[in-house]
């Protein structure tokens, strides 16, 4: 199968080369074990650090996936992360360690590369859309503008970030009750977040063992602003020039259409993948919807990246439990091959209106996952040149 470049579907044909920067990492070889068989994009460059380039991928890799290193980057010699080394991919996705991603993320971005990151570093900027594939697409209207605000105004360059992992998972289920209730005012939100979030080695098996860290540094406050740029939508004001000719300019909302209060708290607990998280909310909407609407808006839920024939996107964006002990990490991370997230307790809160528990791979729909449909997404729509 190869890639539609544009709206319709019927357009045929090509496959695309893609580049991946921080691929000996957590997140890298999430992002090589599920695009090893994409239907669209061939793995094409790697990249890591100055210690690990020069070396053949299965040198410089300390490999953690279940199923082997595939055999399309076994040959692979890992690059330096400059933009030279990746010249013929289309698409680069980025794994890269926070403290590099940003001067790396932005030279690709100057030289012309549509890129994909996971770091934190470009979410809070006004011009880079920041992305859960299975929520706001609608935020990729943002490039063209973000494109001609570089200097020099670029044609083909941009950036597009994933959110937090835990941002992910929850807000997911939020979108979902928005669509079909309307705003929410406010959300409480626990997390149980597994150790690959912190990367590889991450933290200490002393530390992590037998035990649960009630702290996680900086994770608060982001799922707490991400939220407010994922959930707002964007704004469009017009200024007459000098010409008489009127220039729009186009900014997040951050939900100040409708106020969303939102509290935060982070836990670490020693569970390999899949962040849980117990999640309760008010609706602006009075009376609120019953546990059972909710289930139901919650199974019904489709995302555009589905509709429009992204081929990672899930079919069934959020699987909803009846069992009263579901979901768990260990049973439920692999639901829709990590790119679902899974519901479950979906009762009424005596404090808000509704709670609930959901899970969701943090390595895949939280991280890689995430990217890939982006990506997807961004070809359909016609912002990636092949
Ligand atoms: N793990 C998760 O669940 C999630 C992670 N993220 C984000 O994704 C990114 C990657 O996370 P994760 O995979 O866990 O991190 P890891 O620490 O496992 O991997 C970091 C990668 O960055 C590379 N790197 C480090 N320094 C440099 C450098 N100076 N130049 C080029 N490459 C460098 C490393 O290469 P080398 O092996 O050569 O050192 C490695 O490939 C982070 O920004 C993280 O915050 C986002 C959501 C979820
Ligand atoms: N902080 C997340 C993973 C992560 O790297 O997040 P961020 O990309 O927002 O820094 C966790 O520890 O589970």
């Amino acid at each position: 199968m190869s890639v539609p470049p544009s709206d319709d579907p019927s357009v045929s044909t090509q496959t695309v080369k893609v580049g991946i920067l921080g691929a000996t990492g957590t997140v890298g070889q999430r992002f090589i074990s599920l695009l090893a068989d994409h239907p669209w994009f061939i793995i094409h460059a790697l990249g890591a650090s100055s210690r690990s380039a020069g070396k053949p991928y299965p040198q410089a890799v300390k490999w953690k996936q279940t199923s082997p290193i595939p055999a399309v980057v076994r040959t692979l010699v890992v690059q330096e992360c400059i933009p030279e080394k990746f010249a013929d991919c289309a698409v680069i996705f980025s794994g890269l360690d926070a403290d590099v991603a940003g001067d790396i993320e932005a030279a690709f971005r100057k030289a012309e590369f549509a890129v994909f990151s996971n770091a934190k570093n470009y979410r809070k900027d006004p011009q880079v859309p920041l992305v859960v594939p299975l929520v706001n697409t609608s935020h990729y209207s943002m490039i063209p503008q973000q494109r001609s605000l570089q200097s020099p105004p670029l044609k083909k360059g941009f950036i597009v970030t994933n959110a937090n992992c835990s941002t992910t998972a929850f807000i997911i289920p939020l979108a979902a009750l928005e669509k079909a209730f309307g705003p929410i005012e406010s959300c409480m939100v626990t997390t149980m977040q597994a150790i690959s979030g912190a990367g590889y080695p991450g933290i200490s098996s002393l530390d992590i063992i037998d035990n649960v860290v009630p702290y996680i540094s900086g994770e608060e406050e982001k799922i707490e602003w991400e939220t407010l740029k994922i959930l707002g939508g964007i704004d469009e004001t017009e200024k007459a020039g000098a010409d008489g000719a009127t220039d729009k300019t186009l900014s997040f909302d951050m939900h100040q259409a409708h106020p969303l209060r939102i509290s935060a708290s982070c836990n670490r607990v020693p569970v390999v993948d899949g962040h849980m998280e117990c999640v309760s909310v008010r609706f602006s909407r009075r009376p609120p919807p019953s546990p059972q609407q909710v289930r139901e808006a919650l199974l019904s839920y489709t995302p555009e990246a589905r509709t429009l024939g992204c081929p990672s996107a899930p079919r069934h964006a959020i699987f909803v439990h009846e069992e009263a002990d579901r979901p768990q990490p260990r049973l439920d991370r692999d639901y829709q091959r990590g790119a679902g997230v899974s519901v479950g307790r979906v009762r009424q809160c005596m404090v808000l209106d509704i709670k609930f528990v959901v899970l969701a791979n943090n390595v895949c729909i939280g991280a890689a996952t995430s990217s890939i449909i982006n990506a997807e997404f961004a070809l359909l729509k016609g912002y990636v040149s092949t």
